[in-house]
């Protein structure tokens, strides 16, 4: 039943624009919200110790892996404990952390919501300090460092980062991810492809963090605008889908 609807979500991204909302679109959004409550309660009912067991084992996947070590720049969340994310505090620590030479490692940006129609930017931050709680309770950095100067827009880099680290509430094997409903993530990511296609740089990796309860066994619904990541690191391992992830992972 759900894969027959999937099928029909497919079809239909040929056949309809993205600003019309038909029927069948009405049907995956509801879909799409059945699908987020489950998931919420299933991760409300995960336990603290296996919460933390799956944290530390994701995010040793992600530390010791070579597509992260060899990463240069990065798009990554700030995790939610309240929104039951996975951790990314450790990962975070480490791309900040200095080389030798007082260097940072590795350059981040971090996610900043800007309104609510989807409207998110990605800004290099150089601290973990440089956060401050929006209203959502989401760390996230100011538009401005504390010298007044503004800070990076990953849009307006002159250098291409080459992995991005994801949030989502649910994903499947086929690489569909399925967010808050925001459509933050989707459109940004929509406009970065599109920016690396324009510059022809190599398209970063879109990497997913997902608690075991998050995978799910069958397909889950998606609607045009949703795109797919190349790989998911789960406590049992990685995933890579595309074939760019098959190839390095
Ligand atoms: N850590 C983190 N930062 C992020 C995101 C994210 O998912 N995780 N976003 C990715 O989009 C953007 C913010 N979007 C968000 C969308 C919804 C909720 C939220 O609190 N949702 C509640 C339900 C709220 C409601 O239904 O009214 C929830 O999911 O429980 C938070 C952030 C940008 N920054
Ligand atoms: N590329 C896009 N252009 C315009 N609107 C979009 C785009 N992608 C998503 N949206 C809008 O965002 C809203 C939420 O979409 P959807 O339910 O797919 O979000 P999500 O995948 O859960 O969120 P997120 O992308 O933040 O993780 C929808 O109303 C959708 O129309």
């Amino acid at each position: 039943m759900e894969t027959k609807n999937i099928k029909s979500a497919t079809s239909l991204s040929t056949t309809t624009t993205t600003t019309t909302t038909n029927t069948s679109d009405h049907f995956i959004i509801q879909q799409k919200k059945a699908l987020r409550s489950k998931i919420r309660k299933d991760l409300k009912a995960m336990s603290p110790i296996q919460r933390s067991q799956e944290d530390a084992a994701i995010q040793d996947l992600v530390l010791n892996s070579s597509w992260f070590k060899s990463s240069k720049g990065l798009c990554a969340y700030i995790s939610c404990e309240s929104l039951r994310e996975v951790d990314t505090s450790r990962i975070l620590s480490e791309i900040l952390s200095s080389d030798y030479h007082g260097q940072i490692k590795k350059k981040l940006y971090v996610p900043r919501v800007e309104d609510k129609n989807s409207h998110m930017r990605m800004l290099n931050i150089l601290s973990i300090e440089d956060l401050i709680a929006n209203s959502m309770n989401i760390l996230e950095p100011a538009p401005t460092d504390v010298n007044g100067n503004q800070r990076e827009d990953v849009m307006h880099a002159s250098e291409p980062v080459d992995l991005l680290l994801l949030p989502g509430l649910a994903f499947d094997r086929f690489g569909q991810r399925l967010g808050r409903g925001g459509g933050y993530y989707d459109v940004f990511l929509k406009k970065y492809q599109e920016l690396a296609t324009q510059r022809r740089w190599k398209q970063p990796l879109l990497v997913a963090l997902s608690y075991s309860p998050q995978i799910m066994e069958g397909a889950i619904p998606v609607t045009p605008n949703d795109v797919t990541v190349d790989a998911l690191v789960s406590p049992a391992g990685v995933i890579p889908i595309s074939p760019a992830a098959l190839e390095i992972m």
